[in-house]
């Protein structure tokens, strides 16, 4: 970079390159008006925050939008580093639909990944990006009660749903904002791990992507922005699906174009928009700054879903 002793033109590329961030900054200010005071529900997922450069630069964007009056809410997954730490174990993990088995070793592993190693190192880069923030489970303050999910699959042969049993997957029966507004009041940015407690006091694992619809269904955020590893919904040319009706989006996965994880998260968008959150959005973690693209410019950085 060019200091005050660079050549004529190295000062005049700086300046044009102020002039240009300025402008950026100023043609943010009618956005940043819109969501003033508003809940944002960040779903961090696993993938997401695989690079540390990256966690940084998301922890960065929190503290801005807490900085200019917006309401940040975290909810942070870990698929990928619960993975690893079970197969350090050497504990087997099995999926279906996209959820894990979790038995009761399982189910400590997962609450120590979630609640400790991860909740905390987001906490860390939040507070070392100059914000406030504090961790949770959904354990804490009676934040997400939950239940065992049931799941039932149509046998092709028989025809006879059987139960299938993914032991302490837990799915949100109730979440408890009180201990949030609290924090919001108080200017605290919370980081909260999809623990979730049972009416036994057991400990239930909740997909990441379902407890972050269930808060922000509970707090009626403004947005639920999903941070994944690809671009958003992609329809069947690999093309990336810019805005989505609830319509068009039951349609895709009737139609196969959704499959896989992308199922569960667009699930969650639909019952997030359904139960009063005004659109959510599945966006490209991978790219620098993803949140602040979506919310403070004209130009998406994902998939819109919205009411309709
Ligand atoms: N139509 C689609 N558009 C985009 N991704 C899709 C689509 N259908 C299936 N997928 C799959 O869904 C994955 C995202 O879900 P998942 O891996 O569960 O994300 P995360 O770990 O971030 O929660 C993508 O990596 C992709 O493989
Ligand atoms: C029931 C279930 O599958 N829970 C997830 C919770 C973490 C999660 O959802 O993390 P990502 O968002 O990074 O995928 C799991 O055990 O992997």
């Amino acid at each position: 970079m060019a200091g005050h002793d660079g050549t004529m033109e190295d000062r005049e590329a700086l300046r044009a390159l102020w002039l240009e961030k300025a402008k950026t900054l100023s043609e943010a200010l009618p956005y940043m008006r819109r969501f003033a005071k508003e809940t944002v529900v960040v779903k961090y997922g696993g993938h997401a925050m695989g690079d540390a450069a990256l966690a940084g630069t998301f922890a960065r964007d929190m503290v801005l939008l807490k900085q200019v009056g917006i309401n940040p809410v975290v909810v942070h997954g870990g698929g990928p580093q619960i993975q690893r730490m079970l197969e350090r174990l050497k504990i087997q993990s099995d999926f279906v639909d996209g959820l894990r088995v979790t038995d009761e070793a399982t189910v400590d592993i997962v609450e120590m990944v979630l609640s400790g190693s991860i909740n905390k190192e987001i906490v860390s880069a939040i507070t070392q990006a100059g914000g406030f923030a504090i961790g949770l489970s959904g354990k804490d303050g009676h934040l997400i009660r939950a239940t065992k999910l049931r799941r039932t699959r149509r046998d092709p042969d028989s025809n006879i749903e059987k139960i299938l049993d993914l032991g302490f997957v837990g799915e949100p029966t109730q979440v408890t904002p009180h201990v949030l507004n609290f924090f919001e009041n108080a200017d605290v940015i919370p980081v909260i791990a999809p623990i979730g407690q049972g009416p036994n006091g057991e400990t239930f694992n909740i997909n990441a992507d379902t407890a972050a619809g269930a808060v922000a269904a509970a707090l009626g955020a403004r947005r639920l922005l999903m941070l994944t590893d690809v671009k958003g919904v992609l329809d069947a040319d690999g093309d990336l699906i810019e805005e989505m009706t609830a319509g068009e989006a039951h349609r895709a996965v009737l139609e196969g174009t959704i499959t896989g994880g992308m199922i569960p998260k667009v699930e969650t968008c639909l019952k997030a928009v359904e139960s009063g959150v005004e659109a959510a959005v599945i966006l490209d973690g991978r790219v620098p700054h993803a949140c602040l693209l979506e919310l403070f410019t004209p130009h998406g950085a994902g998939t819109l879903i919205r009411r309709l």
